[in-house]
Order: C-alpha cells, then structure tokens, then sequence
C-alpha cells in the first residue's frame, strides 16, 4: 500500500453505539434553507431552472449584492416545533441542516461572520430553535456545512501563489473557529455532512480535512463524519489513495443509488444517499414546473432501494422563505409518513439481505426476519425467492399477522405466495428464516 499521512484512520465499518444509531435510523430528511429561499431561482425577472440554492452563481450575482438578501430575512410564518412534527409524522429519525451553505449565510449567530440570522431582521437564532425541536421530538440532528463560502474574501478554488497561500490558511482557521462554534454552542448534534469541498484548494489541504475530522471528534465523542470531507495525501476524496473509505460512511450518493446488483461493494461499508424531489432543486425554488417532481411512489423506491444495500436514505425539503413549506413537500412527508407508519419495521434496524435480487422488489435483513418489500408484484401470484445456500423459509407472513403460502420449488428456491388481497401499493411479507441448515 502507499504510505498515507492523511488517508483512512479506520478499515472497514465503526461498531460503536453512535454509529448503530446512525446505521439504524436508515430515513432521514434534509433542509436547505438559506438566502436563496427568498429570490427562489428567479434573479431581475428572470427565472433559472439550475438548482436554486446556486441562483447566485447562474445569475452571477456579486457576493455583497447576494448577501443583501439578509435585509429581506425575516420568515414570518416559522414554527420549530411546526417543522419537528412534520419530521416526527413522516416518520424520519434525523434530520440534517444547512447550517452554512456556499453562500456563507449562518442560520446559527457565529461571532466569526457578518452574514448570520442575527444581522437579519429576524435577529433570532434559527439553528438553536431547529436542534432544540429536533431533539425535543426525539429526532437526531445532523449539521450540513459548506466548506466553500463565496461571502469569504479569503476562500479560493486554487492555490497558485503565496499570496492564495497565505489568505487560504486564515480562510482555514475561520472554518476551523465556525466548526468549534457549532460543535460547543449545540452539544446535541451528531453528524456532520461536509459539503463543497471539491475544490483543488481543498484537495491540496488534505492534512486540514483530516485535522477537521479528528477536532469534531475531540470535541463530540461519537460524532459521525461523511467521507466527501476528505482528501488524502494525494487530493483523492471519499476513497483514499489505497481504495479505503474516509470519514465513517460514503456520502457521493447524492441523487443516484448504486445498482443493487452491479454495485454490491456498497454493502461493505457505511453509506447515506440523499435526494431531491424534483430533478435538482435543493433550495426553495419557485416553479417546479421545470422538471420532473417524484411521486411519493417514487420516493419510497429510493428509500427502500437504499436500506436493501445497507444504507441510509435522507429526503430534501426547501422550505419557502416565510418558513412554511410548500404543498407538494407537505404532501410527499404525510404520503411517505403513512407508509412508513405501516410498514417501518422493514426499514428501522434493517440492512442488506444478502440474497440474490429480484424483479418483484427489495429485501430487507433484522435479525431472525428477512423483509420481502413488493413494489411490481407478478401476474403468476407468486413472489420467486431464492435464498442463499443453507437458509431457509420457515413462515412468511403480511404484515396484519395473516400467513401467505410458501412452496419449496427446488433447493433454496420457493414461490412465497402473493396475499389474497393484495394491499393498495408497495407493502410488505415478513420471512421467518433458519440459516446454516
Ligand atoms: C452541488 C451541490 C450541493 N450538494 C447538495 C447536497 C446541495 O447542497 C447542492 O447545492
């Protein structure tokens, strides 16, 4: 292997209870919310359909005219305890803010900024009331941060002279004091989900990124790191210069999931893909008209697709500038919160199956039970499942308790007999198994 100074501080996946919470809770939400809420992709009248929270990069927008947008913030209609209800209903376990996104706007009153709620008319501390109401809902809070912030004079993209040498090492420190800031002024968090770091400013600073792990961790015992932090000796990211994850889950599924046959190599280590419900509209934008928005159907594959391969799904919502969230957001948390109701079980807790996929839907692993989540079922009535060499079939059940036939058609093969009536969408068969029969 080639000798790293800044490469993977661990193989394979942490065992410890913090990272069995994160593993466990599989569904979480994101919330992008920032300066870019209230122009809502539309700039001097016209409208940009590339993702609203990069309005001021399409636009070209000058920094100090960008950040002017603080004078306008003042959202009106927002309630923490309104948005950790509507988390707690649509059944997510964590939820993950912007705490800075590559603006440089704050929602939390960093002392090391003047681009924070607290030089707003709304002056109060956002982030504070969203932690405390998370939390107080027995929701887990997870921080998004953008090391990229286009309101720092000393942020570059590159380093080509001293000069870039000198202004990026004070631009480090003023990230280090914010990241310090957040980790004491909210003990309560329990990840961090480092953003904007693909920049060769960064990928040249990869003693700093593994120097930002290791300082989090110091100062929250447990804190869990996403690996699109860190660079390694030689600039790689995610995967170091031997093929190692960094940080303690991978986090480059960002609207895209691994092939769940192609890509097994996911299931082994930790990972979290996160999704938009239009095509790529993270920020609140206003007319979502200008591309394809996922149906609450959609949106469920894709948690589910996650959880068979081992990882975590966390869903995006954009809540407007007033602090309200749109309809369709209200609707796809209620729709997904139904489900989620009915059938978590298959989803909390669970994991990989390790059993050869099939056309009919997903596999789910906990314990003694293997879930069989249907989302095409078969005009044959029966679900194909093969299992792997010495595990079988005990029991197969739906959900309400009821039995569904289960017929042994070669070895390791069966027909798991779809339910007499079979529910209104995707539902769930829950396997009794015996392995190494
Ligand atoms: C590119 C990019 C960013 N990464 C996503 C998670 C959003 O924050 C988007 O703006």
């Amino acid at each position: 292997e080639i000798p790293l100074k800044y490469g993977a501080n661990r193989l394979g996946k942490r065992s410890d209870a913090a990272m069995k919470k994160f593993r466990d809770n599989r569904l979480g939400a994101f919330i992008h919310w920032g300066l870019y809420a209230i122009p809502g992709g539309e700039w001097n009248g016209k409208m940009y359909n590339g993702a609203a929270e990069w309005l001021k990069s399409w636009a070209k927008v000058p920094a100090d005219e960008w950040l002017r947008l603080m004078d306008q913030w003042n959202p009106e209609k927002f309630n923490a305890k309104v948005w950790a209800k509507m988390a707690r209903k649509m059944g997510v376990k964590y939820v993950k803010i912007t705490t800075k996104h590559h603006e440089g706007f704050c929602l939390w009153p960093s002392k090391y900024s003047n681009y924070t709620v607290a030089q707003t008319p709304y002056k109060k501390d956002i982030l504070g009331e969203l932690v405390k109401a998370y939390n107080d809902e027995g929701i887990d809070v997870h921080f998004y941060f953008s090391v990229m912030d286009w309101s720092h004079p000393d942020y570059r993209y590159d380093i080509k002279s001293k000069d870039d040498e000198v202004a990026f090492a004070r631009f480090l420190e003023f990230t280090d004091n914010q990241l310090k800031e957040l980790a004491t002024r909210y003990p309560t968090v329990k990840d961090f989900w480092f953003d904007g770091t693909w920049d060769a400013s960064i990928k040249k600073n990869g003693w700093w990124t593994a120097h930002a792990e290791q300082m989090l961790k110091d100062l929250l015992p447990g804190v869990t790191i996403n690996s699109r932090l860190r660079a390694d000796d030689y600039g790689k990211r995610h995967f170091d210069s031997n093929g190692h994850l960094m940080g303690d889950y991978e986090s480059g599924y960002e609207r895209r999931l691994p092939d769940p046959v192609k890509d097994l190599k996911v299931t082994r280590w930790d990972w979290e893909a996160c999704m938009t419900l239009p095509e790529n509209q993270w920020g609140y934008h206003k007319d979502w008209s200008l591309s394809y928005v996922k149906t609450p159907l959609e949106v469920l594959e894709r948690i589910v697709h996650a959880v068979s391969m081992g990882g975590n799904m966390v869903v995006n919502f954009g809540p407007q500038a007033d602090g309200d969230f749109r309809r369709e957001e209200k609707e796809m948390a209620d729709a997904i919160g139904k489900w989620m109701q009915q059938y978590g079980e298959c989803i909390y807790g669970c994991d990989y199956a390790g059993w050869d996929k099939q056309p009919w839907g997903y596999y789910t692993h906990k314990g003694k039970e293997v879930y069989m989540i249907v989302f095409n079922p078969p005009y044959s009535k029966h679900l194909v499942v093969k299992t792997p060499k010495g595990t079988k079939i005990l029991k197969a059940t739906v959900t309400n308790g009821k039995e569904v036939a289960v017929t042994e058609t070669a070895r390791n093969e069966y027909n798991v007999d779809m339910p007499a009536k079979a529910p209104e969408g995707p539902f769930v068969i829950k396997l009794q198994i015996e392995e190494n029969v």
